[in-house]
């Protein structure tokens, strides 16, 4: 059920009963607001997206067919910049979801103090049933129907689930066409060849472990022997795997959408990326000890607990049966409020997504910078501007959970939601 004030502010086109991740983006709201002082008068323009786009994506399949997607970019606030945020290629993206994820990088964006507003898109597909004729086509119409409204100073998308470098390319060249100029500040997590940045792919996974080193020596965790849990084995979730193994920590555990791979004595990770890279999934690994299912995952005992995979994933139901120290959220969303409370109460230290995985628009920042400027940074120079920012941002948000004494997350929320508020104000209402 819905309060009288969520009612309020609620759009037409939802569900009060089933609000879906954009229910669990207002309750965060509602909890950042009573901290907010006198820009709390300015905290609805956060509960309703500036601008929401839904199109019809038709493509001629191989066999001629005609098959209709539905595709969504949700511009959620740009009152610091331009809108940023990747686009998700997934059978159950929502236009709930796609507008808390919008909500989201909003939040990120100004928690790391990178000039832009909150932005994400998707089309409700999936992929793995498209060839890769078909993907393109899907892409570039996709791309044309939302080229009303991005632009390099308008709006920039990124990957995100089940979109990659070439997607981005295809993107790109789409708006290409379409504007009759290069543009390769219209996307970010472009290939290196077409003025992608050196270190992106690796950015948010890397922002992972840097936060995480920053919280484990807060909780005076050991880097070295740490036993780590990860779900998801993507982008996020991979590379987070091979910096904490790097790094000496023991990954206990990985789990994917097919199942769980662990070992006690610590996954051979870059055997297991060989393995992933073949086999398509972690199943099956031979270096494996066991394989549990999908809901056991949550019993293992670990040090720092990874979610890198998507929404939701830790609810009420699995929350008691967790037992780490630390959790680093490289997925967006995968707490639910009432598993961040009993975890919380557990004494356990979440760093909430809208910190932990910022990693990755970090480096999208600098790509879009070297991009405007066609001068290039060595990949030393990106990682070294990608940590200092992200223990900056653990740094200042820190100071605020102990002044506040409020969680990470709700301290996220007061630094960022304060920087867009501020924004917003001193732009006034009719600019
Ligand atoms: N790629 C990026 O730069 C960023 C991604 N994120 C977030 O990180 C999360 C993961 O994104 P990527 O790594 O890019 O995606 P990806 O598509 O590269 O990998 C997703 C991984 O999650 C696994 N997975 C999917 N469904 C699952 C399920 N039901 N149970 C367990 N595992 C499952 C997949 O097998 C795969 O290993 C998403 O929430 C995304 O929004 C956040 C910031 C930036
Ligand atoms: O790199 C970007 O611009 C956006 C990445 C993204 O979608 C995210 O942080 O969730």
């Amino acid at each position: 059920m819905t309060t009288a004030h969520q009612q309020h502010v609620l759009p037409s086109y939802l569900n009060p009963d089933d609000l879906g991740p954009w229910g669990v983006y207002l309750q965060q709201i509602d909890r950042v607001t009573p901290h907010l002082g006198s820009l709390s008068r300015w905290v609805e323009t956060l509960k309703r997206p500036k601008r929401i786009l839904t199109v019809d994506v038709p493509i001629e399949r191989d066999d001629g067919t005609i098959s209709h997607y539905e595709g969504y970019r949700v511009q959620h606030n740009m009152s610091r910049g331009p809108g940023k945020g990747g686009v998700r290629f997934h059978q159950d993206v929502t236009l709930s979801e796609v507008m808390a994820l919008s909500a989201w990088m909003t939040v990120k964006n100004a928690a790391v103090n990178v000039p832009y507003g909150g932005a994400k898109g998707g089309i409700r597909v999936d992929p793995k049933t498209l060839s890769r004729g078909e993907l393109q086509r899907l892409t570039r119409r996709y791309t044309s129907e939302i080229s009303l409204i991005i632009g390099p100073n308008k709006d920039i998308p990124a990957p995100d689930v089940n979109t990659n470098e070439q997607v981005m390319a295809w993107m790109m060249d789409s708006y290409a066409m379409i504007e009759g100029n290069l543009s390769t500040g219209v996307v970010t997590g472009k290939p290196i060849s077409l003025g992608g940045s050196l270190g992106r792919r690796e950015a948010t996974g890397r922002g992972v472990f840097v936060v995480g080193r920053e919280a484990a020596a807060q909780r005076g965790v050991a880097i070295e022997g740490a036993r780590v849990a990860i779900q998801g084995f993507g982008n996020v979730g991979g590379v987070a795997a091979t910096m904490f193994a790097d790094a000496g920590a023991k990954v206990i555990a990985v789990q994917d959408h097919t199942g769980t791979v662990v070992n006690e004595g610590g996954l051979d990770i870059a055997q297991l990326h060989k393995h992933v890279a073949e086999a398509g999934s972690v199943t099956g690994f031979p270096g494996a000890e066991a394989f549990l299912d999908r809901d056991a995952f949550w019993g293992i005992e670990s040090d720092i607990l990874i979610p890198a995979a998507l929404e939701q994933q830790i609810t009420a139901e699995n929350a008691p049966r967790i037992r780490t120290k630390i959790i680093l959220e490289g997925a967006n969303g995968p707490t639910t409020p009432e598993a961040d409370d009993i975890l919380t109460d557990k004494d356990v230290l979440i760093v909430p997504d809208v910190l932990a995985n910022a990693g990755g628009v970090t480096v999208s920042y600098f790509e879009w910078v070297q991009d405007f400027s066609s001068f290039f940074w060595s990949e030393d120079e990106i990682n070294a501007r990608l940590t200092h920012i992200m223990q900056d941002a653990f740094k200042s948000v820190w100071a605020v959970s102990q002044e506040k004494k409020v969680t990470l997350r709700t301290a996220t929320f007061i630094l960022a939601c304060t920087r867009v508020l501020q924004a917003r104000e001193v732009r006034g209402l009719y600019p």
